[in-house]
């Protein structure tokens, strides 16, 4: 179990880490996540956490470095299935449905949740490429026209295509950083995902770039249901509705972004967003 007597020295011996206190519920739950255990070996490294992500809607995770953040998104599309020190436990469905039942197979569950990470990692392969290469794999285009078509929306989506449209057979890898996490976010679009999660991804950026990308996660919660990881409050604050701040793999608070940031209840919240560690 997690030692949560090795917390931080601002951590006063009676803080109540028992409970989430706020929302962890959402009236229109795309994913629900209940119970979640994640273990590393022995090293528990989520502790009994449950939460929705609500449809259409951008839920930023906070909390110090180590708490827990990536390790529950991963668990979110089964990335963790990859590490194989790491076991989850817990139920978690996305509408309705157990997203880690024996039946379904993690790389479909990959394309309707997809995963945008912190450092663009565009394949090795032309503009064009990167983003029909999903579409291909899963059979979602029957011929070129259609294929070209998904190349097109996808990029204008993640509002890159201007800017690459006369050089879509030029590598990935030759754009800029901003551009690269753009056709990475083209990539996870082209196929059709429902969920998108983002593990700190304008980190690697400077703050045009960033902003280019929070404008844009803003608008892709119009289609998608988005949870992001971000170490930046202001990013948090800026493009969530909702916002879950983890402490030493507990959740601690969870509810609508404006009152965690003016009003939060519980006194690590606060404790963080006012600067006092993390
Ligand atoms: N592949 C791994 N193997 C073993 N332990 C891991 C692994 N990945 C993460 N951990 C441990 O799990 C705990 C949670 O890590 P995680 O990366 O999820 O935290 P985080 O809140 O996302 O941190 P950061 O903000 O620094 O990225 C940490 O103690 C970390 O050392």
């Amino acid at each position: 179990m997690i030692d949560l007597s090795s917390s931080e020295s601002l951590v006063s011996d009676d803080i109540d880490l028992s409970k989430t206190v706020g929302e962890i519920y959402a009236d229109d739950a795309k994913m629900s996540m209940r119970n979640v255990n994640v273990f590393y070996d022995e090293k528990q490294a989520i502790d009994n956490v449950s939460l929705d992500l609500a449809r259409n809607q951008v839920t930023a995770l906070i909390g110090p470095s180590g708490c827990g953040k990536s390790t529950f998104l991963r668990c979110l599309n089964r990335m963790n299935d990859t590490i194989p020190i790491c076991r989850v436990e817990g139920d978690l469905r996305l509408e309705d449905e157990d997203i880690y039942a024996k039946k379904l197979d993690p790389v479909l569950l990959r394309a309707r949740v997809g995963m945008v990470f912190q450092k663009p990692n565009p394949f090795p392969k032309s503009i064009y490429d990167n983003v029909a290469y999903g579409p291909k794999i899963h059979g979602l285009a029957t011929n070129k026209a259609e294929l070209d078509e998904i190349v097109v929306s996808s990029l204008q989506r993640a509002g890159l295509f201007n800017e690459v449209k006369d050089r879509l057979d030029a590598p990935g890898t030759g754009l800029s950083g901003g551009q690269q996490q753009r056709l990475c976010i083209a990539r996870t679009i082209a196929v059709s995902p429902e969920v998108i999660l983002m593990d700190e991804p304008a980190s690697a950026l400077d703050p045009i770039a960033t902003a280019v990308i929070e404008e844009l996660i803003d608008e892709l919660r119009e289609k998608y249901t988005i949870a992001i990881v971000t170490h930046s409050m202001q990013q948090a604050a800026r493009v969530s509705q909702t916002t879950a701040y983890f402490h030493m793999g507990k959740l601690v608070e969870m509810g609508k972004t404006e009152q965690i940031f003016t009003n939060p209840v519980h006194e690590l919240t606060e404790n963080y967003i006012t600067g006092r560690f993390g």
